[in-house]
């Protein structure tokens, strides 16, 4: 059985697009939508001087084997490639060489690019911040930030962060109070570009005791720019709570000084530097809801903080929400 009304999904991030491709492929018309001016959320890219910056998600690894297989096929596509970092470890005042066999997935040429093949000629709303979603004697509607009402739809499909997604799902409170009860742990992200390269052969690095968390070179990954020597820089948790609110300037102060102590060669003044600020980088703990639904009025929820806080959880809970809703109309 079809529906004729399409099914809005709400989010543009893995999560949504990975339900909305699951519909699709099931005949069922669908409309995005989201904020941003374009997909990705936490794995889009920022456009720079220095070429493609991947400011939120690094990499990923592919452990469940129905994501193992999907990447298989977006690396046959050309979306995906390989990253194989020469990897550090600093822990206690030390850096040292910390290599593994985990596999580790890119965007290429950036992140951003397996949204935006994801996406595909879907139709979506970009620009368009939901702030209401309530249903009316049988259908969903949708109103954004603009006053603009958008609808009807048979379905809903929620796919934001945790605290994002509470008040768009307040016509069930039930749901609407479990995501409330999710708090998502923020992330300050900067990104710096030398005219000259770095003398290290440091390509990604998991730092402990250091207001740093993790250090990756950007144009180590496959398809980037390389004129310029780029590297992103994230901030732990625990000290992005203690300086969510301070100026980008001295973040990119503190988190470059924080850089240059561990890393273990001269660092020149970069060329070019920016810092954004993840207010819901990742859930503080993981869950195992997969979705959260109530099949009956018709209302889903996904994203990463139903299951793992990664990437490889967003894409799961994306096809758990289409699934459950295929389930129900059959
Ligand atoms: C700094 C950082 C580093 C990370 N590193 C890694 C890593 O190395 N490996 C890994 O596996 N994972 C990593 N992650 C986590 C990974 O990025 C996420 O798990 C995943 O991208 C989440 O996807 P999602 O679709 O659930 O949510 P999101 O990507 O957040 O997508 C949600 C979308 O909803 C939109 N939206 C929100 N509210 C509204 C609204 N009201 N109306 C319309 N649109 C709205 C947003 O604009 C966004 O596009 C990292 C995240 C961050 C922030
Ligand atoms: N900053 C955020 O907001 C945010 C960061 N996230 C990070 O994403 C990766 C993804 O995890 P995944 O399990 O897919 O990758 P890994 O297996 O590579 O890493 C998992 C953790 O294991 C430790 N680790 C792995 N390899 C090594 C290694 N070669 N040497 C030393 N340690 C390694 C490391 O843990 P610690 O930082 O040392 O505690 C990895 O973190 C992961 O890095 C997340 O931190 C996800 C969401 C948001």
């Amino acid at each position: 059985m079809t529906t004729l009304l399409p099914i809005a999904i709400i989010g543009t991030g893995i999560a949504g697009l990975s339900a909305a491709q699951a519909l699709h492929a099931a005949g069922h018309p669908v409309q995005l939508f989201d904020k941003s001016r374009g997909s990705g959320g936490r794995m889009s890219s920022k456009r720079s001087d220095a070429g493609a910056l991947d400011l939120g998600a690094q990499y990923f690894t592919a452990r469940d084997r129905r994501f193992v297989d999907v990447v298989q096929q977006w690396q046959a596509r050309g979306w995906v490639a390989e990253w194989t970092p020469s990897l550090y470890n600093f822990n206690n005042g030390q850096l040292t060489a910390s290599p593994d066999e985990q596999v580790r997935w890119v965007g290429s040429p950036r992140m951003s690019a397996i949204t935006r093949a994801m996406l595909g000629a879907l139709p979506v709303n970009f620009s368009c911040r939901i702030t209401e979603v309530f249903r009316g004697e049988q259908h969903w509607h949708l109103q954004d930030a603009d006053g603009n009402s958008h609808g009807p739809f048979s379905h809903v499909i929620v796919a934001t962060p945790a605290p994002q997604a509470s008040p768009l799902l307040s016509s069930v409170p039930k749901l609407a109070g479990a995501a409330a009860s999710v708090p998502m742990d923020p992330t300050w992200a900067v990104a710096l570009a030398f005219p000259t390269a770095l003398e290290t052969r440091v390509e990604g690095c998991f730092v402990q005791d250091s207001p740093l968390d993790w250090l990756a070179r950007n144009r180590s990954k496959p398809g980037r720019d390389t004129q310029l020597d780029t590297w992103v820089l994230h901030a732990t948790s625990q000290w992005t709570k203690q300086h969510l609110d301070m100026p980008k300037e001295a973040v990119t102060e503190h988190l470059l000084g924080a850089f240059a102590e561990l890393i273990g060669c001269a660092v020149p003044a970069p060329a070019l530097s920016l810092a954004h600020r993840w207010l819901y980088a990742r859930p503080a703990s993981a869950h195992q809801w997969g979705v959260l639904a109530d099949s009956d009025l018709g209302i889903y929820a996904c994203g990463d903080w139903c299951l793992s806080g990664r990437v490889e959880g967003a894409w799961l809970s994306g096809q758990e929400a289409a699934r459950r809703l295929l389930e129900h109309l059959q």
